[in-house]
C-alpha cells in the first residue's frame, strides 16, 4: 500500500479474475477512459494479469497481451501485481481462496462479491487490516451506486438509525415490467438473465438471498457492527402473482422488494441494549413513496442520518458498465492512497449486535390467501383474524386472469397492529383445507419506510 495520500509514478498493476459481464465491463472501462482515469488517480491503471475459466472465448476485448493464468488463485502471487480483482463470485471456492491469499501476502483486494463479502467479510476485513491492505468492494452493493462510499464517507459523522431500499436490480425489473406491461415472471426473468442483470443461479435474486447479501453488508457500514448475514430474514418474490400486483395497484400501491435495516435503541423489557432487525421482503410501496417510482434495474439506498437526515442513493444496480464503473472507483481510491478499514470503523472496534425480535413491531399488512371457492371460507379467515386479535381494514377477492380451477383469491389489508398477531392469525389458518396454498404475506411500507 501507497502511504495516504501519496502519488506515485509507477502505474497501479491490477489482475482481474472473472472476465464475464462484470469483468470484460471493467477492461472496456479502464481502455475507454484511461486518460481521466489517470489524471484523476495520479498513476495509469495497468492490467498485468487476468484469469477465467476459457481462455479462448470471445468476449469482445482484446486481451491478448495480458498475461494469463489457468489457476487464479496464482495471480495473489505474481510479483507484477499489486492488486487483485475477483469478479467472479460465489461465496467460498476459488474466489475466498484467492481473497485470502491476496490479503495474506498484503495485497489490496477488490471484489464485486457479495455474497463472499456478506459471509466471510469480518475475516477478510481482519486480514486485510493485518496486512495493512485494502479490501474494498463498492461494486458488490447496489452496482454502480456509491452507497459503501457515501455511507462509509459522505455520512461518516451521522449516527444512521435506519437503512432501506431496492437492493436487487433482477427483482425491481421483473416486478416493475409485471406492473407496467403485464410481462410474465419466467419470460422477464430471462431477459434479465440476457442483460447480465441476474446472478449465475438466478434463485439468488428471486428469492432475495442476493438482497440479504447486500443488506447485510449495508447495515455493516452504516451500524458499525459486525456482520451478520445469519440474522436476515429474508422472503423472494416467488409467490408474487399478476393478481397481487393488479389488488396492490387498486390500493394505490406498487410491489418492491425491500431491504430493510434498523438499529433498535432497546426493546421493550431490554431498555439500552441495542438490538438489529434485519429484513428482505416484498412490500406494498405507496405510489407517491420515491421507492415506488425507481423502475428496472435501478436500485435505491435511503439512509436515515441523525443530522444529515435522509438520504437517498439511487442508479443502476446491476450491469456491467454501472458495475465497472464501482469497481474502477476503488482502484481509484487505491492509487490514490486509500487506507481506510473496510467498513466504517476498525473491525476490532464492530460490536456483534443481537438480532431483534420483529413481533413487536407496528404496521399494516397486506395477506392474500389461495382458496378454494366455497362458502364460509371468508368466514373461517376473518375469525382466524378475530381470533388473533388482528383487525381487517379492507377485504378483496381480486381476479385470477388464469383458469381459477375452483381456486380463488381473498387478499385483505390489515390496520396498523403489531406484527406478532399476524402471524398467530396465519397460525390458526395452518392445516386448513380452505386454503390451496401457502399465504402471501407483505408488509405495506409506512411513509417514513
Ligand atoms: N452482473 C452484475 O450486474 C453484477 C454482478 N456482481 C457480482 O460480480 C461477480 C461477477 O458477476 P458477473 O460478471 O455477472 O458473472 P459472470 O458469470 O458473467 O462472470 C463470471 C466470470 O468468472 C469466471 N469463473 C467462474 N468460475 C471460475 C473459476 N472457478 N475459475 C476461474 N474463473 C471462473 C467465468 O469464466 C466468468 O468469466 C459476482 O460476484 C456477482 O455477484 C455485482 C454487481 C452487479
Ligand atoms: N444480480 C444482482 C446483480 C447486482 O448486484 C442484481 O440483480 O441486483
Ligand atoms: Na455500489
Amino acid at each position: 500500500m501507497t502511504d495516504a495520500g501519496q502519488l506515485h509514478d509507477k502505474p497501479l498493476r491490477v489482475a482481474i479474475a472473472g472476465l464475464g459481464t462484470v469483468g470484460t465491463g471493467v477492461i472496456r472501462l479502464l481502455r475507454e477512459n484511461a486518460a481521466l482515469i489517470e489524471a484523476r488517480a495520479g498513476v495509469p491503471i495497468a492490467i498485468t494479469a487476468v484469469s477465467a475459466r476459457d481462455r479462448s472465448r470471445d468476449r469482445g476485448v482484446d486481451i491478448s497481451h495480458i498475461a494469463w493464468e489457468d489457476d487464479m488463485t496464482a495471480m495473489a502471487a505474481r510479483d507484477d501485481v499489486d492488486v487483485v480483482v475477483e469478479l467472479v463470485g460465489g461465496s467460498d471456492g476459488p474466489a475466498l481462496v484467492l481473497a485470502r491469499q491476496a490479503l495474506g501476502r498484503g495485497k489490496s483486494f477488490v471484489t464485486a462479491n457479495k455474497a463472499m463479502v456478506a459471509m466471510h467479510g469480518m475475516e477478510l476485513a481482519e486480514a486485510a487490516e493485518a496486512g495493512n491492505a485494502a479490501l474494498k468492494f463498492e461494486a458488490a452493493v447496489a452496482g454502480g451506486i456509491p452507497v459503501v462510499k457515501g455511507l462509509r464517507e459522505g455520512a461518516a459523522a451521522n449516527r444512521i438509525e435506519r437503512i432501506y431500499g431496492i437492493l436487487n436490480g433482477t427483482c425491481n425489473y421483473i416486478l416493475s415490467a409485471m406492473e407496467s406491461t403485464g410481462a410474465d415472471f419466467a419470460e422477464t426473468l430471462q431477459e434479465a438473465q440476457a442483460l447480465g442483470y441476474a446472478e449465475a443461479d438466478p434463485a439468488f435474486d428471486i428469492d432475495g438471498v442476493d438482497a440479504a447479501h447486500k443488506l447485510a453488508i449495508l447495515a455493516a457500514i452504516g451500524f458499525g457492527s459486525r456482520i451478520d448475514f445469519s440474522a436476515v430474514a429474508c422472503t423472494g418474490i416467488a409467490a408474487v402473482r399478476a393478481a397481487d400486483i393488479a389488488q396492490a395497484d387498486v390500493l394505490g400501491y406498487v410491489i418492491r422488494l425491500i431491504g430493510m435495516a434498523d438499529m433498535l435503541d432497546g426493546e421493550p423489557g431490554a431498555v439500552g441494549e441495542a438490538k438489529l432487525l434485519q429484513r428482505v421482503r416484498p412490500c406494498l410501496v405507496h405510489k407517491r413513496h420515491p421507492l415506488a417510482h425507481v423502475t428496472g434495474p435501478t436500485n435505491a439506498v435511503v439512509a436515515e442520518g441523525n443530522f444529515s437526515g435522509r438520504l437517498l442513493f439511487q442508479g443502476a444496480g446491476a450491469g456491467d458498465g454501472p458495475t465497472a464503473s464501482a469497481v474502477v472507483a476503488d482502484l481509484i481510491d487505491l492509487a490514490r492512497g486509500d487506507t481506510y478499514s473496510p467498513f466504517s470503523v476498525p473491525t476490532r472496534a464492530m460490536e456483534a449486535v443481537p438480532a431483534a425480535d420483529p413481533g413487536g413491531r407496528m404496521g399494516r399488512t397486506y395477506l392474500r390467501f389461495t382458496v378454494t371457492d366455497r362458502p364460509g371460507v371468508l368466514a373461517e379467515i376473518a375469525a382466524a383474524m378475530r381470533d388473533a386479535g388482528v383487525s381487517i381494514e379492507s377485504l378483496n377477492q381480486p381476479a385470477l386472469s388464469e383458469n381459477a380451477g375452483g381456486e380463488a383469491l381473498v387478499a385483505l389489508v390489515t390496520h396498523e397492529g403489531e406484527e406478532r398477531s399476524v402471524t398467530r392469525a396465519l397460525e390458526l389458518l395452518e392445516g386448513s383445507d380452505s386454503l390451496t396454498g401457502p399465504p402471501l404475506v407483505m408488509p405495506i411500507l409506512k411513509d417514513r419506510g
